[in-house]
């Protein structure tokens, strides 16, 4: 294995998969940090964490338990992701994170780069936008878990981080990987080692990646692995010959717990389409009026896509948190999700696309999925998915996916679409 990832849920992970299998490297994602040794053709390993918003003492635990896996496996650089909207709170996880692993790596010089142009998001000035709105006029701001109410990184991840935070602006980006290199020794110099990084463009991200080549440690959205692959290819390290993606035929399901816009706007385009759809009121949830076994008996009676549904909108979102607590009513829909997964594979789906970072890695942990193979992009940031035996998932960030990707991604995981 030559590049260790880390990355803090599961459909992030995914999301980087699909950057590196795209550029040519063998991937393999892990649930969770793995007990046993990689097989010996994987060249990039992802140990997907569902650390994202959970206590900082905790994901800081789990990350360097990965990291002594991923070290194990002969890594030869390492690279934490995180979401290209930057999701965390004031306390982490992205900083306490990334300092227990730049620690652990003896590295001073780390560049934090979220950025992924291909699906809107871009760093200019130290400030992050979505298409063109700042961060914090996005929609994350009403984000259930890591509302972000700030888009300069750089203050942002000054208040996770005990580092000064400096920067590489786009002017200095724009000069290739050898002033970028330059600026980020200035920077460790005068005591500044976490820099944020400007990238509006693919390019951008590339020149990053060549820049960092001889790192240890790299931070970052998927964009920032895009010219990873090619410092391997470069040195002669990447094999040649790639396998091929099978599609799987059988049933499909569609679970969303994610709240965010794009996928509300998924849901609202299946429903106006006519396929079934399963609306769950997270109050019945919690009361257990409305079981996994109601909503997985209804998923296998349907004709065409079935889609089980939590995502509501901000006022409904806040309206029950302040009634349970942001934790319980999180906390209660993912797990009525993952049993739900598991009675829907149980019943014979073997498609499965689940919407939001926590909810997949609830449906991922229960399902008690080990590893994945990374298969071929549905939309930016999502690809197919295999798990050993017959079952495929697409395992989709909130934000990433066309309207009609419901639909899509049953098509393309059961090999039908081009
Ligand atoms: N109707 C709802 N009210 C409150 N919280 C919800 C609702 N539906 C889902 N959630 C919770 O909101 C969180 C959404 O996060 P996630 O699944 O990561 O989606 P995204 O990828 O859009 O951020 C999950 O913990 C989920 O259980
Ligand atoms: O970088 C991204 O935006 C995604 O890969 C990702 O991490 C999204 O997380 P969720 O929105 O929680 O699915």
């Amino acid at each position: 294995m030559l590049l260790g990832c880390i990355g803090d849920d599961f459909t992030g992970s995914s999301d980087l998969g699909n950057t590196l299998v795209k550029a040519g490297m063998r991937v393999v994602q892990y649930s969770g940090t793995p007990k046993t040794p990689a097989a010996p053709d994987v060249e990039a390993g992802i140990v997907a964490l569902k650390s994202r918003s959970i206590p900082v003492d905790q994901a800081v635990k789990l990350s360097l338990e990965a990291l002594d896996w991923l070290k194990a496996q002969g890594c030869r650089q390492f690279l934490f992701k995180y979401c290209s909207t930057f999701d965390s709170t004031p306390e982490g996880n992205i900083g306490p994170v990334a300092e227990a692993l730049a620690d652990a790596l003896g590295a001073d010089r780390v560049i934090f780069c979220p950025a992924f142009p291909a699906a809107g998001r871009t760093i200019y000035q130290g400030h992050l936008f979505v298409g063109d709105r700042l961060l914090n006029e996005s929609g994350m701001e009403n984000h259930p878990l890591t509302p972000m109410t700030d888009p300069d990184l750089r203050r942002w991840l000054s208040r996770q981080t005990r580092h000064m935070v400096g920067h590489i602006p786009a002017a200095t980006v724009w000069q290739g990987a050898e002033a970028i290199r330059a600026l980020l020794d200035d920077e460790s110099a005068k005591g500044r080692p976490f820099v944020i990084a400007d990238a509006i463009r693919d390019q951008d991200l590339v020149a990053l990646g060549r820049a960092v080549a001889d790192l240890p440690l790299l931070t970052g959205g998927s964009g920032i692995a895009l010219g990873l692959p090619q410092n391997f290819r470069d040195q002669g390290l990447l094999a040649a010959d790639r396998t091929g993606w099978q599609g799987q035929a059988g049933k499909a399901a569609v679970l969303s717990g994610s709240c965010s816009r794009a996928t509300r706007g998924q849901v609202a385009h299946h429903i106006d389409g006519g396929s079934p759809a399963l609306e769950l009121d997270p109050e019945a949830v919690l009361s257990g009026v409305t079981t996994p076994q109601d909503a997985a008996a209804w998923a296998l009676m349907q004709n065409g896509l079935p889609l089980v549904y939590s995502s509501a909108d901000p006022e409904r979102v806040r309206e029950v948190q302040s009634r349970h607590g942001t934790e319980t009513v999180a906390a209660r829909l993912e797990d009525f999700f993952a049993e739900t997964a598991r009675l829907l594979v149980a019943g014979g789906t073997t498609r499965l696309i689940t919407a939001g970072g926590e909810t997949s890695g609830a449906v991922v942990e229960g399902l008690a999925v080990a590893q994945l193979e990374i298969g071929p992009e549905i939309d930016p940031g999502v690809p197919a998915v295999r798990v050993a035996g017959d079952l495929v998932l697409a395992l989709k960030s909130g934000n990433f996916g066309s309207d009609d990707f419901f639909a899509k991604a049953a098509a393309r995981l059961e090999g039908t679409a081009e």
